[in-house]
């Protein structure tokens, strides 16, 4: 009696993940961007641990132009921002890496200075997304972008969550 098709997956080549293609330096970026479709949107962070919250606001991030960018923080400037002694706990190449393993992203990038602004200005995205714990208006990112007729949104909270509550939740168990 013949059963079902056997897959002999031994026999399958092993590739790396295809995701790891979207990783490009700055400088690879600046080369590209002339071929980007538009409306590029661009945002940026740490993204020390992936939660939901992250990931939904990428998701419509996305949903608002033609491809999304993503800048993280290098490990040297996620310290500077204070977040604590300890943090990030998951390295740059770590956090790029989940990032780029994201159907709503199409580039991840970083930056190693306290803020975007140099990167941005490189760049020259048509739209900069954060989520809503920021107020657009007081960043000196949304002024540079708006330089050049982009814009700037915040994308309201849906879901709770954060990098900072996680790691406290963890720690008091
Ligand atoms: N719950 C959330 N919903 C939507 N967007 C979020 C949420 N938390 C963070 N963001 C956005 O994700 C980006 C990266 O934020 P960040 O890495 O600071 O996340 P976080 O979870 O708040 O981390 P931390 O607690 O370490 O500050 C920022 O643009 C921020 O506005
Ligand atoms: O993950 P965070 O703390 O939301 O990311 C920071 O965002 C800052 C924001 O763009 C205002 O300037 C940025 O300056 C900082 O370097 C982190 O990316």
């Amino acid at each position: 009696m013949q059963g079902p098709p056997v897959w002999r997956f031994a026999s399958f080549p092993i590739v790396p993940a295809s995701f790891e293609a979207k990783i490009l330096s700055p400088e690879a970026c600046v080369a590209a961007r002339a071929g980007w479709p538009r409306p590029v949107v661009f945002t940026n962070g740490v993204f020390d641990i992936l939660h939901r919250g992250h990931v939904s606001y990428l998701d419509e991030a996305a949903q608002l132009g033609a491809m999304l960018v993503v800048a993280v923080n290098t490990d040297a400037s996620a310290r500077r921002l204070g977040k604590g002694p300890d943090r990030p706990l998951n390295g740059q190449d770590d956090r790029a890496a989940l990032l780029a393993s994201l159907a709503s992203v199409d580039v991840v990038t970083w930056f190693d200075e306290d803020t975007p602004l140099e990167l941005i200005g490189r760049l020259r995205p048509d739209l900069i997304v954060k989520g809503g714990d920021y107020d657009m208006d007081k960043l000196a990112e949304t002024a540079l972008v708006r330089s050049w007729g982009g814009d700037a949104v915040a994308i309201d909270f849906e879901h709770d969550r954060s990098t900072t509550t996680l790691v406290q939740r963890i720690r008091a168990r």
